[in-house]
């Protein structure tokens, strides 16, 4: 399987935030989530991406094309969407699909009617009109229309509220299965990535903290409630990303838990009392603590 994404050592530095040699890899056919709070990097990586911003140094490849150098014939086949897209509130829904379609020839017109009727938007109603929803299913619309080889969408799901959220995930959920789509789309939110994605990527000040499958993450991840008294620093483990009393028990976040793990805690002389699965919320909390600490 190609790698329709390869970021290798990437670097980028402001004033007051560095993007710290990101590696990432988005294999042909799979839809990856980019999640961090607020500032982690997210934005000036996907930016970076579309060769709207130089990095330091490192390297970017997308669709076989390297970056800066090849960026021309990279974005022919990349859709991009991000908050500031900017729709044109006076002209309607077909207007805009004309418009898009005179640009990109890969442009598919049924596909297009298909999705304006699926995601119920009016072809002939200014734009103006719409509501927050309706506006980010329009671009949604005419980015999927132009069947690009990659969609890299920039917290496509922000300023929806709950039920536009719902919608607009449910129904990329679903263009998305029915089609060999690669994805990166960026998050605050580890639920849209959850309903979405196939693999995660946590961001936080400017590092990537984990990459992998989200069965991965699962797996690996637990909460683990102990009796025992013990000093968190006999716990030492690259693996113990919390360690918090609560009574009489001691709650552990473990990363990489296996079956030698409650042998290993009972040896130091913890008894497990129960091991949980955690949510990828959860695991996010958990994996920025544990960035935060190294
Ligand atoms: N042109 C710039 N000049 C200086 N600092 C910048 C510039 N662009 C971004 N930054 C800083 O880089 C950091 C990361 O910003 P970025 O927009 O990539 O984060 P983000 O994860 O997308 O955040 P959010 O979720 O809030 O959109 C922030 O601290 C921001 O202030």
């Amino acid at each position: 399987m190609t790698d329709v994404i390869q970021m290798r050592g990437v670097a980028k530095s402001y004033q007051n935030f560095q993007l710290d040699h990101i590696d990432l890899t988005l294999p042909a056919g799979e839809i990856m989530g980019l999640v961090g709070v607020n500032g982690a990097g997210k934005s000036t990586t996907l930016r970076i991406l579309m060769g709207l911003i130089a990095p330091d140094s490192g390297s970017v490849n997308v669709l076989g094309h390297s970056l800066p150098e090849q960026q021309v014939e990279a974005k022919r086949d990349v859709g991009f969407a991000s908050e500031d897209m900017r729709l044109y509130k006076h002209k309607n829904l077909a207007w805009h699909m004309n418009f898009v379609q005179s640009f990109f020839p890969s442009w598919d017109n049924r596909y297009a009617q298909h999705l304006a009727q699926k995601f119920g938007l009016p072809l002939d109603q200014n734009l103006k009109g719409f509501s927050h929803g309706q506006r980010v299913k329009a671009a949604l619309l005419l980015l999927l229309a132009r069947r690009p080889g990659l969609l890299i969408l920039d917290e496509p799901t922000t300023g929806l509220d709950p039920v536009a959220r719902s919608e607009v995930l449910e129904e990329l959920a679903e263009v998305l299965e029915n089609e060999n789509r690669s994805v990166l789309f960026s998050s605050h939110n580890t639920h849209d990535v959850e309903q979405l994605s196939d693999s995660i990527t946590f961001l936080h000040d400017g590092r990537v903290l984990a990459s992998e499958d989200i069965e991965s993450f699962l797996e690996k991840w637990r909460c683990v409630r102990c009796k025992g008294d013990i000093d968190p620093q006999a716990l030492q483990s690259s693996n113990l990303a919390e360690f918090r009393r609560s009574g009489s028990l001691i709650n552990l976040k473990l990363d990489n838990y296996n079956d030698s793990t409650a042998a290993w805690l009972q040896s130091k002389g913890l008894e497990v009392v129960e091991v949980l699965r955690m949510t990828l919320e959860e695991i996010f909390i958990a994996n920025v603590k544990r960035g935060r600490a190294q």
